[in-house]
């Protein structure tokens, strides 16, 4: 049995009263990371309670104040990079490379946000009467709860709750249970740093019971999700019905367009890397490649050829390209959907096989579709794992009818050298990120990130806009008399 953690709570670590315990599972060998708390509905009160009364302090220690502290956040994550990493990559199976490469994502979106202390918390704006002074001024929600998926155990989490901090919010934070030692050990960095206590509250427990005491509670003053789409609703319903501010990010069916004209060695990569890294497991992943019938041939060949060099298997091996799925439940879907694609009338022509392995890891191979209609199941639900479907078309219009065909619009990228033919795409597609000869998959911490249809909410998280979710504007209006 791996180490027991506990929640935090008021600045205390505390074990649950429930005296029960959730194993965390490594996908790649089934044996357990570590276990956390299984939380009961009063120990969700008891941390909502502890960020209730702590938000005044927090509130008042002021904007640059409070960003010092995520310097040294950012400093204690650095310190524990290799750990955090590691754990990462057991608890959820993407490889050790990609762990450390979002770890140093978090410390760099610690240190963005660190940042935003020292920048301005509002305007001033020219009133009416020339004797007045009119401004506006930005304050926190208060309590913020914080709901985050297994599948940026690190990135998620940190990008919710380091701008909630600068900008004078408390938190209660429940990560998905996949992945909740990771979270803890993230958790940890922030005590490190000193916070005071109760300003960051973290509590594990399953979602069905703790999550849903969070959503549903009266005495937060925000909410932010990323998750599944059905999650996500309730969410926004129990939201709306308390008058709580909320943020939703969901899913993804991202296209990828190859045009006749495109620089295919450049395509192949992106679409491998878009579509089969973390196994798949983004919301930001490529699934539909829908490629131009001129190149179609060749782009096949070459993806092919380059698909059959990827190795899978348990990420903390050098070896390994693409690690397991993160948990058993993800395996058994991907699988059912590949079954499925066949029943549809798709032709698998690489992969579509569990990879077998001595140590029951939930291993898939990485899978190719061909002979792909839009109205597919394959090609309109969200897979989440390591499989494309390849969507021929001949021309651009009709490329981008079917990439906006779908209830989602996350991410979509196109490849193609005619300048034209990029605005046209920009102009037409219904997607929240727009790439030009990129792959999908890639957000960077400084931009808007969020998507139009059912794959948000309308809200942009991280970069500035980051500050339009976590706080609320005064405008201020003052005369001397
Ligand atoms: N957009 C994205 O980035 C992600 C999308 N997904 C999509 O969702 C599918 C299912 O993944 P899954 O992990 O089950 O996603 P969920 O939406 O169930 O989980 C996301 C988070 O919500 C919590 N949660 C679950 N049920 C409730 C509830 N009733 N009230 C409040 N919180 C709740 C979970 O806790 P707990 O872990 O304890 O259940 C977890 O912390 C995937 O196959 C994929 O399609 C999944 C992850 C990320
Ligand atoms: O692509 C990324 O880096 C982030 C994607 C994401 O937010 C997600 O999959 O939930």
């Amino acid at each position: 049995m791996g180490e027991v953690y506990s929640n935090y709570i008021n600045g205390e670590w505390r074990e649950s009263k429930s005296g029960n315990l959730i194993d965390s599972i490594n996908p790649a060998n089934l044996e357990v990371v570590g276990s956390v708390q299984f939380s009961t509905i009063e120990e969700v009160t008891e941390a909502i309670d502890a960020a209730k009364l702590a938000k005044k302090e927090w509130r008042q220690l002021g904007q640059f104040n409070r960003g010092q502290i995520l310097y040294k956040a950012a400093e204690a994550l650095e310190n524990n990079l290799q750990d955090v990493a590691e754990t990462l990559t057991k608890e959820m199976g993407k490889t050790l490379p990609e762990a450390i490469g979002e770890t140093q994502r978090g410390i760099a979106i610690l240190k963005y946000y660190a940042s935003e202390g020292a920048r301005k918390e509002g305007d001033v704006i020219p009133a009416s009467d020339k004797d007045a002074l009119m401004f506006t001024k930005r304050a926190p929600l208060g309590v913020v709860g914080i709901i985050t998926p297994w599948n940026f155990p690190v990135a998620i989490p940190i990008w919710k709750i380091a701008p909630a901090l600068v900008y004078g919010n408390t938190i209660v934070f429940k990560p998905a249970s996949e992945a909740a030692v990771t979270a803890a050990k993230v958790v940890k960095c922030f005590e490190e740093a000193g916070l005071p206590k109760g300003v960051l509250n973290f509590i594990t427990g399953s979602g069905s019971q703790v999550g849903n005491a969070l959503i549903n509670s009266k005495d937060i003053n925000g909410i932010t999700f990323t998750g599944s789409e059905n999650t996500g609703h309730l969410v926004a319903k129990a939201a709306s019905v308390n008058g709580v501010k909320y943020q939703l990010e969901m899913g993804g069916k991202n296209p990828v367009i190859v045009l006749n004209d495109a620089n295919v060695n450049n395509a192949v990569n992106a679409v491998l890397s878009g579509a089969f890294k973390s196994t798949g497991q983004k919301c930001t992943a490529s699934s539909r490649v829908i490629v131009q019938s001129g190149i179609y041939n060749q782009f096949k060949s070459m993806l092919l050829e380059e698909a059959s060099k990827i190795t899978v298997g348990d990420g903390l091996l050098n070896d390994t390209w693409m690690g397991p799925c993160a948990n058993e439940s993800q395996y058994n879907t991907v699988l059912e959907y590949i079954q499925i694609g066949q029943e549809e009338g798709a032709n698998i022509i690489y992969g579509g096989k569990p990879v077998e392995s001595n140590t029951n890891g939930f291993y898939v191979e990485p899978t190719i579709f061909e002979n792909v209609s839009s109205d597919m199941r394959i090609a309109q639900e969200e897979i989440f794992g390591p499989v494309i479907s390849l969507i021929q078309v001949d021309t651009t219009e009709e490329a981008i009818e079917v990439a906006n065909d779908t209830q989602y619009g996350l991410s979509a990228s196109i490849f193609t050298t005619n300048i034209g033919s990029a605005l046209t795409f920009m102009e037409e597609i219904e997607a929240g990120l727009v790439r030009v000869n990129a792959e999908s998959a890639g957000v960077e911490l400084q931009a808007p990130f969020g998507g139009m249809k059912m794959s948000s909410t309308g809200t942009r998280e991280q970069g500035e806009s980051a500050k339009e979710f976590y706080t609320a504007v005064k405008t201020v209006f003052v005369k001397a008399e």
